[in-house]
């Protein structure tokens, strides 16, 4: 087994949205750069990689939400995470009530300090990003709109197109990673099962190799489901 002590400092991010909004597009894209048209999947999947910040190494672990699932709360991913991204698609309102439902839910219950905040009492980085703006002539929701429930909710707000490959959406999740405190490893849950190797190898526009993985996170319903268990090494 792994000494959890060893090693680069973890970050955890969920990424939250209804289904189609462009979640594992965003968060492939984010890793490799490249931009997948078709990933639909009905599992949660957890991405591996070693990325820096501010020039350190840090093993950025991403849970991809599955968007199948948006009549259950996602608690106990939101509570494996150190940072929350909500994403909605500007072309889709329904998508922005979701976002907007969860944000409300996380406001009447703040998520538990993580211990990568290194206190109880540390609040959770949230970041709200409209995704799919290309689709302009498409648009149901407002930038004010997002704007505001952003606000409301201390979440950073973004737009952007993953399509596109606009900056915007590095920077969101930049800033979201720079909002969390790194000190700790020590976690609530870890992952069982690896399924394989499919984000690969990567090199940085700054010469950082990044290596990284995709694993499958299996949904179990309540209230027999276990919590995300520990991730193969
Ligand atoms: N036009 C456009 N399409 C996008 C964009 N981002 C993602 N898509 C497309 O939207 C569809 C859904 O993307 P996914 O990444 O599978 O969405 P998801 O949120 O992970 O969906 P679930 O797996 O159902 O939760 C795919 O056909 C993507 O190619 C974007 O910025 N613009």
């Amino acid at each position: 087994m792994r000494d959890e002590r060893a090693g680069p400092p973890r970050v955890r991010i969920a990424v939250i949205g209804s289904s189609r909004v462009g979640k594992s597009a965003l968060i492939v894209r984010y890793l490799t750069r490249r931009y997948i048209g078709e990933y639909h999947s009905n599992t949660d999947l957890l991405y591996k990689q070693t990325v820096p910040i501010n020039g350190m190494p840090v093993e950025l672990e991403v849970i991809d939400v599955s968007g199948s699932n948006t009549d259950k709360f996602p608690a106990e991913q939101i509570q494996w995470a150190d940072a929350c991204l909500l994403v909605y698609s500007v072309t889709d309102r329904s998508s922005f009530e979701y976002a907007t439902e969860v944000l409300n839910t996380l406001k009447k219950n703040p998520p538990q300090g993580s211990p990568a905040h290194g206190s109880t009492s540390a609040t959770m980085p949230l970041a709200l990003l409209g995704n799919k703006t290309d689709l302009d002539h498409l648009r149901q929701v407002p930038t004010k709109e997002g704007q505001a429930m952003s606000q409301a909710h201390g979440a950073s707000f973004s737009e952007a197109s993953v399509a596109d490959n606009s900056g915007d959406l590095y920077r969101c999740v930049d800033r979201l990673l720079a909002d969390v405190r790194l000190p700790q490893r020590t976690r609530k849950f870890s992952v069982t099962k690896m399924l394989g190797s499919l984000i690969g190898t990567t090199t940085n526009s700054s010469g950082t190799s990044r290596s990284g993985s995709v694993v499958a996170c299996p949904r179990v319903p309540a209230p027999s489901r276990p919590p995300l268990a520990a991730a193969a090494p």
